[in-house]
């Protein structure tokens, strides 16, 4: 085929959408990571090397290119974990994924269960599509698998960690002590405390699907799409899971399912909230 930069056969196509396939995967690992503030930094270091190279700056052409091709040995070293997590993403076999999405939710489960019979609080927000990086910032960062007594010792009282919310990417722990964006006190949840209000704003912001436990109730929760749902109890806790967020077959932003009591209370003024219509939290001046 003739076109205006000259002639284009199916192997030029190919080669272009393949391109375009892995700059677009390369993306995707790095987004949300502390990765991309690097990528930025090294899009304008490459836009400064080109106008200098435009322009004729042979000097400074030439300092950049030899910075460049350190600098691209120093970011090895500097993201040698970040690195080994993506390549080690990349060549999971899908089954693996599954299998351990299972253990995950099981996990996740179970601690939050027994976070919630010792009347514990907790806040967990777990990744899908929107990158929780800048959430993650405002905390400590971890690179550990999840499990119950991880958990439990996460949210115990006195732990250095347990302020705040945890944040989860699949089946690692990325950050703990986390700072949530906190739901307008107007309205529906005004009643709610401040860790109820966390869960809700992150989910009203991003798709996160966020656990909370209340420390005062002993209750299990699930905030999403900027809902707070019923309180659930551990059969419902682990299939609601499974429909969120371990089973990828499930369109990404459907809502917690709603018990008959809230979806009557949502056509009431004080409207959608299922907090309407069950047992309330204490009440705020
Ligand atoms: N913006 C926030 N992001 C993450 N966690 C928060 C945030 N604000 C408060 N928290 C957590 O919530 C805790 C306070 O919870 P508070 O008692 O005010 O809320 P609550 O919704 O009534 O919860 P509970 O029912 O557990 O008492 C804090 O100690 C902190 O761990």
């Amino acid at each position: 085929m003739l076109t205006p930069f000259g002639q284009v056969n199916v192997q030029d196509v190919l080669d272009m959408i393949l391109v375009a396939f892995l700059v677009y995967q390369g993306y995707l690992l790095v987004v949300g990571t502390r990765a991309v503030n690097v990528l930025r930094g090294i899009l304008v270091f490459a836009g400064v090397w080109l106008i200098a190279e435009v322009m004729g700056l042979t000097t400074l052409s030439y300092l950049l290119s030899r910075a460049g091709t350190v600098g691209l040995f120093a970011l090895v070293v500097l993201f040698q974990p970040e690195l080994r997590a993506a390549l080690e993403r990349v060549g999971r076999p899908r089954g693996r994924d599954v299998a351990e999405g299972g253990v995950v939710l099981q996990d996740l489960a179970r601690a939050m269960e027994r976070l919630a019979e010792r009347k514990t609080g907790a806040l967990i927000a777990i990744e899908r599509k929107t990158p929780l990086g800048e959430y993650a910032a405002t905390g400590v960062r971890l690179d550990a698998v999840v499990s119950v007594p991880f958990l439990e010792a996460l949210f115990a009282r006195n732990a250095p960690l347990h302020d705040g919310g945890v944040i989860l990417q699949s089946s690692r722990v990325v950050a703990a002590g986390c700072l949530f964006p906190l739901q307008s006190s107007d309205g529906t949840y005004r009643r709610y405390g401040t860790r109820h209000r966390a869960a809700i704003g992150l989910s009203e912001l991003t798709d996160a699907v966020v656990l909370v436990v209340s420390e005062e109730r002993g209750s299990m929760r699930i905030a999403l799409a900027g809902q707070l749902g019923p309180d659930l109890n551990g059969t419902e806790l682990r299939e609601q899971l499974r429909t969120l967020v371990y089973d990828r077959q499930v369109p990404v932003n459907r809502r917690v399912d709603r018990t008959p009591d809230d979806t009557a209370a949502a056509t009431g003024p004080e409207s959608s909230s299922p907090a309407s219509t069950e047992a309330q939290p204490r009440e705020r001046a």
